[in-house]
């Protein structure tokens, strides 16, 4: 393709919004604050953290939220009451997670199970893969069941967890085994309409973010609209593999269709460290004030592989992170201008959600033209994906 040629189509994603399209980062924050103090944002969807004594929840939720290294975890005492962590203040991940101590007595007339499934979006249930899994997984079918029944529309989420301690054969037979065994408990029990997914973690390594990230996406109503998004920005900017990122956690809330594979993933993730880890060193002024991540973030590595890894703000609590060739970086006025428009996308996605979800209102989904030059496929794309319950 030639740089003409994607000028031209550069051109046609700015073209496709309004002259007077003039909010920007400010205006979203100050949305994010009208929204929290509303009186529906106490309904903030949950995601329970749920599983055995000492298998791994609190860690889980340490890690990837607060950014405890994985060997503190070792010191960290047993919870022994649920407690309710809300992130949204430092994350875009906009939800209250809920650590649950080992054991829930459902029969205990103080345990409101109804309240908390009604208002969850997903029940994460951690399994310690190093240890006996057989009660885990009685626990596992009790607490689905039971969730289940008051609220079908939940996420089932299945961390295999600890999965360091295996050989590669060893995890991919606990995978399987597990997965059998509470399919065949659900089947006895007539709840085959009851899905669960499964994922092998590890806070050790980047499997952790990685599940939590699928998590989080299943929960993120725009979803469609960002892939679309990333999808055009890539295609159009000669760019390999984008990731959207909570830069807080980690979590990737979005990416282009094409796979995923670990290692690009590990790399943006350790591109996030760097940075910000620069940036609090050297960013910040000599009184200590100031944000390690703001509107003026952006970072450019370049590998000895000529692989090169593009950083850049685009909201208060995302990154977008890119990796390309050095051949395509030449063009970088071109990324850089489609990234604008890019950016300014974005900003309309989550405007038309915030508005809606303000109202009340549910937008319609228009599906997407096929005729699509960036113009038409942008605006479809900024309708498409919106309808499902707001996060
Ligand atoms: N090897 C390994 N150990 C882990 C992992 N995650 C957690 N652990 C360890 O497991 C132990 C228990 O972790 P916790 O997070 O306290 O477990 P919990 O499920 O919150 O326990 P309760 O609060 O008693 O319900 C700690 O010693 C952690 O260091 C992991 O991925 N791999």
């Amino acid at each position: 393709m030639s740089i003409e040629y994607e000028e031209q189509l550069a051109g046609s994603l700015v073209d496709s919004f309004p002259k007077d399209f003039g909010y920007g980062v400010d205006n979203m924050d100050m949305m994010q604050e009208n929204l929290e103090n509303s009186p529906s944002a106490d309904n903030k969807p949950r995601i329970l953290l749920m599983g055995l004594r000492r298998s791994g929840k609190s860690s889980i939720q340490k890690v990837v939220f607060h950014k405890m290294s994985p060997n503190e975890t070792l010191f960290l005492e047993s919870t022994n009451k649920i407690c309710k962590d809300d992130i949204s203040g430092s994350s875009f991940v906009n939800f209250h997670i809920w650590d649950f101590p080992g054991q829930v007595d459902f029969f205990d007339p103080t345990f409101d199970y109804e309240m908390i499934f009604r208002g969850t979006g997903a029940l994460i249930f951690v399994i310690d893969a190093q240890d006996d899994y057989v009660e885990a997984l009685g626990r596992l079918h009790l607490t689905v069941s039971r969730a289940f029944r008051v609220n079908p529309e939940i996420n089932f989420e299945v961390f295999i967890h600890k999965v360091d301690g295996l050989s590669d054969d060893h995890k991919i037979e606990t995978q399987r085994d597990i997965h059998q065994r509470a399919n065949d408990d659900l089947a006895d029990a007539s709840l085959e309409k009851l899905h669960l997914s499964f994922y092998l973690t590890s806070i050790y390594d980047h499997s952790i973010f990685e599940a939590f990230s699928k998590v989080v996406q299943k929960l993120i109503p725009q979803l469609p609209t960002l892939e679309n998004l990333l999808n055009i920005f890539i295609s159009n900017s000669g760019i390999e593999k984008a990731f959207l990122f909570d830069v807080v956690s980690k979590i990737y809330i979005a990416t282009d269709s094409s796979p995923v594979d670990m290692q690009s993933y590990e790399l943006c993730c350790d591109m996030i460290d760097v940075v910000i880890d620069v940036s609090c060193i050297y960013g910040l002024k000599d009184d200590g004030n100031g944000n390690a991540y703001d509107k003026e973030s952006l970072a450019i590595i370049k590998l000895n592989n000529t692989t090169v890894l593009y950083l850049k703000e685009v909201t208060k609590f995302l990154a977008l992170v890119c990796i390309l060739r050095e051949e395509s970086f030449e063009r970088k006025g071109l990324i850089d201008y489609n990234f604008h428009c890019f950016r300014k996308a974005i900003h309309e996605v989550f405007e038309v959600s915030s508005s809606t979800q303000r109202t009340g209102v549910a937008v319609q989904s228009s599906p997407p033209s096929s005729s699509g030059n960036g113009l038409a496929r942008l605006k479809s794309a900024a309708l498409n994906g919106t309808p499902r319950s707001l996060v």
